[in-house]
């Protein structure tokens, strides 16, 4: 029999403030699958994460002082398969250029970038299906 190697999704959150709360639910919602996750974060996220819901996260800077850029950074080196970005369209936030360089790295180097809810649970969905397979 040929023995099944199964990898660790490793998966960036980040959300900014008033997405926050959306994000924590977000994630009790797969918490399960997210526990067998490599998980990274920017900083604030990262820390209610952590503090709510008991994940294991690498923590970077806080978005406005360079978390973003940190995210983006370990994905140009190949190491986040997913980026769930919860951004909010409503507020204008100060590191806006650092927000875009991420989102652009993510279509460079076509790594899925899920950027509101809807589109974070079909693609938390899909990648718990595949790792219940695996
Ligand atoms: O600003 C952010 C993303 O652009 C998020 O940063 P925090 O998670 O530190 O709030």
């Amino acid at each position: 029999m040929t023995p099944t190697t199964k990898t660790t999704p490793r998966i960036a959150l980040i959300a900014h403030d008033k997405k926050k709360d959306d994000m924590i639910r977000l994630a009790g919602e797969y918490l399960d699958f997210l526990k067998g996750c490599t998980l990274s974060a920017t900083g604030t996220t990262g820390g209610r994460l952590a503090n709510e819901l008991g994940l294991s996260v690498e923590r970077k800077h806080s978005g406005p002082v360079g978390g973003d850029l940190q995210i983006g950074a370990l994905l140009v080196e190949g190491q986040i398969d997913c980026v769930i970005f919860l951004r909010d369209p409503m507020t204008p936030q100060p590191h806006e250029p650092d927000i875009n360089a991420l989102v652009r790295a993510c279509d460079v180097h076509n790594i899925a970038c899920a950027t509101n809810v809807s589109t974070a649970r079909l693609v938390l969905s899909r990648l718990s299906a595949a790792s219940d397979k695996a």
